[in-house]
């Protein structure tokens, strides 16, 4: 499956929620709109299990899966890919196990010299952030819209913002170059369908 050139993308916040309840979230963000999805679990208790079902979810709804973290688990259960950060492993180890049709991603954090270099190196899309203040991850350094700007302007490869992405300051993201809004709170904290269409409504604006 293809990563998608702009949209929404969703990532899970499992922890200390039912498997039911997660995959109901995850399907009514599916439903509002959301077009890439990634299980992103801190603290998993059958990591398997949950992302094989989130795997069948996101081919009825024929969106891409991707795994945080984890090549391995993405190679056991067949997701679509990845997401790496700078402490999970390099993108040619990943391409070597996955293929060259896995979709792999990485966070380039404030820096957009690095996403120049890993998308040389095979990176399908890049990722900046946190632009806004996030509950889910206080302790992520800061980056500025400067960064998509110049990433815009050295990349054809998509550019996903991420880090307390809301409707109401996600519109700012995309005029500075991003491509992908990447939210977690904002969508699972809420109403995930409603959410998501509010999301989507930047896109059209
Ligand atoms: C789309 C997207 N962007 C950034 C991240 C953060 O990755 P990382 O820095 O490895 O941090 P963790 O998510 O592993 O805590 C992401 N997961 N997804
Ligand atoms: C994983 C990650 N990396 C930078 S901020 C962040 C968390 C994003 O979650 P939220 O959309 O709730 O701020
Ligand atoms: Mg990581």
């Amino acid at each position: 499956m293809k990563f998608p050139a702009q949209g929404l993308y969703a990532i899970t916040q499992p922890e200390g929620k039912s498997i039911p309840t997660v995959l109901a979230e995850v399907e009514a963000a599916l439903r509002g709109g959301a077009g890439v999805l990634q299980y992103r679990d801190k603290n998993p208790l059958d990591a398997v299990d949950l992302s094989s079902r989130l795997l069948q979810l996101c081919r009825q709804y024929q969106v891409p899966l991707l795994i945080n973290d984890n090549v391995e688990l993405a190679l056991v259960i067949g997701a679509d890919g990845v997401h790496l950060g700078k402490d999970d492993g390099d993108i040619q180890q990943a391409r070597l196990r996955l293929g060259s049709q896995a979709i792999i991603g990485t966070s380039c954090y404030n820096d957009p010299a690095k996403a120049v270099h890993m998308q040389t190196g095979g990176a399908d899309y890049v990722a900046f952030g946190r632009f806004f203040t996030s509950g889910t991850k206080p302790l992520a350094a800061p980056a500025q819209l400067e960064t998509l700007r110049q990433a815009k302007a050295n990349l054809h490869i998509p550019i996903v913002a991420i880090g307390g992405i809301l409707p109401d300051n996600g519109g700012q993201l995309l005029a500075a170059g991003a491509d992908l809004l990447a939210v977690i709170g904002g969508l699972f904290d809420a109403e995930p369908e409603t959410a998501a269409q509010a999301y989507l409504s930047l896109f059209k604006s």
